[in-house]
This record gives C-alpha cells, structure tokens and sequence, in this order.
C-alpha cells in the first residue's frame, strides 16, 4: 500500500527544502507548482486560457508566460488570481491524481505531494496524511522577500493571497517548525517518516 504525504506550507517557510529531502531519501515527490509551470508550455491549454484571460502583454517574445509579470499583476489583484486559480485547479489535479496512481502501480511505500495551496483547494481528502512545514509570520516575509526580491508590501500581499498559516496549522495531520537550521529540518523530517513508514 502506497503511503500518500500532503506536503504543504505558507509561502517560502520551507517545502521546497523538505521536499529536497524526500528526493534524497528516494521518495517520489509530485511537485504542483512544477506541474502548473508545465502546463503554461506555449501552445498548451492552460497557456491558451492565460493568454485569452489575462492578454498577450503577459506572454514573452518567445512565446513563455511571463510569470513575474503575471505574479506582481495578480498577487495584486485577488480576483484575477482567483481567476488564474479557476484556470490553472483542474488540470493539475487530474495531472497529481495520475501520478499518485503510477506511484502505487510501482509498488512506492510512500509517495509526497508538494501542493502550496493544498488545504485552499481543499484536497486534503485525497490524501492519508497531512505535512505543513511551518515558520512565524516574520520569518516567512524576510524568506519570502530574500529569494524573490519583493518589497515588503509585495511579499505581503502574496502572504495574504494564501489561508492564514494558524488555519492551516489546525487542519494538517503533522506540523514541523522550520524555525532552526536547515539540518535541524532535515532531523525531524527523518523522524515523521520513520513514523509512517
Ligand atoms: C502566479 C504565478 C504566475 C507566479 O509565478 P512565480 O514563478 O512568481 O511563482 P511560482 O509559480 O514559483 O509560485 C510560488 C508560490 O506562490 C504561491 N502561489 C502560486 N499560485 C498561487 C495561487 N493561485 N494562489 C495563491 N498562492 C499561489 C505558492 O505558494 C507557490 O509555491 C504562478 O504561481 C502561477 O501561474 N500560479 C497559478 C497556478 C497555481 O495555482 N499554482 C499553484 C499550485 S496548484
Ligand atoms: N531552516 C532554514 N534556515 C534558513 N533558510 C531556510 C530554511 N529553510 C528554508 N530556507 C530558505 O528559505 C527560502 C524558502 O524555502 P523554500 O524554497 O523551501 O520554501 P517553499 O515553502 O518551497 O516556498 P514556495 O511556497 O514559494 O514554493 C529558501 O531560500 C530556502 O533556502
């Protein structure tokens, strides 16, 4: 039986970093985000709607989203990032359910699911345990401002644009703070998959 881990968290506290360290350790790892990006490939559907929703201004010379621009003009705007959500859901939901079914065809004891917005889209039935990798609020806004180089009203407003970390820390199976060092991350997460292995 195939063992499926929801990974979620807030916006830069800390995913990408644990789910580096179930690659390490073997594991399958369905990334979302990854998934999202390859569904806006020119000429694919979810391109098309972006293109046609959002108009040709958001689309580079060599035909490729352009996700910075995209990113400043919708985390500014929650409708239109309600919209581009509306767009993008479904079909990235059908692409995680597929591979979830290949992890389990190969026999994978446990199979991790990166999903940002996991407990926004609701998806948490789909899986049997839930992860949040969790950091305080000012933590999260000086990550989130040091890797994508925002202002502070900018990384706010993407911190805003998500379910308040406290909500999702009721509703997750698991919480790691990653309040430490990344080996201190690194420790716990050994330790919660010894336990659902
Ligand atoms: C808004 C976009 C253009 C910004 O692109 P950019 O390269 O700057 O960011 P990236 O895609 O790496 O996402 C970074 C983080 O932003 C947050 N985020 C992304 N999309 C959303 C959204 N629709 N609502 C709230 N937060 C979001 C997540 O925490 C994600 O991990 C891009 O994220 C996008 O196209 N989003 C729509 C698809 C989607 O909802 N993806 C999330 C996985 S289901
Ligand atoms: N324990 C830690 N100590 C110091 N830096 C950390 C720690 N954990 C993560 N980081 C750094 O914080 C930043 C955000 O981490 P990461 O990219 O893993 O977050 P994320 O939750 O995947 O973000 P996003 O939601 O935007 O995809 C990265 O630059 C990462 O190297």
């Amino acid at each position: 039986m195939t063992f499926y881990l929801g990974l979620t968290g807030g916006i830069a506290t800390g995913k990408s970093t644990a789910a580096s360290y179930f690659r390490e350790r073997g594991l399958r790892v369905i990334d979302a985000d990854q998934i999202a990006h390859a569904q806006q490939a020119p000429g694919q559907v979810t391109w098309r709607e972006i293109k046609e929703n959002f108009g040709a201004e958001f689309i580079n010379e060599d035909q490729t989203v352009n996700r910075q621009k995209l990113g400043a003009y919708v985390f500014a705007h929650p409708d239109e990032l309600a919209r581009l959500s509306k767009i993008s859901h479904g079909a990235v939901l059908a692409e995680i359910k597929q591979e979830m079914q290949a992890a389990k065809r190969a026999g994978e004891g446990v199979c991790v699911i990166d999903v940002p917005l996991l407990f926004e889209a609701g998806w948490q039935d789909l899986f049997d345990a839930t992860l949040l990798i969790a950091a305080p609020y000012d933590l999260e806004l000086e990550r989130l401002m040091k890797r994508n180089q925002l202002s502070r009203e900018q990384a706010k407003a993407r911190i805003k644009s998500q379910l308040p970390l406290g909500e999702k820390r009721c509703l997750a199976s698991y919480v790691i703070e990653n309040t430490g060092t990344i080996e201190e991350l690194r420790t716990n997460l050994q330790q919660l998959l010894e336990e659902i292995s």
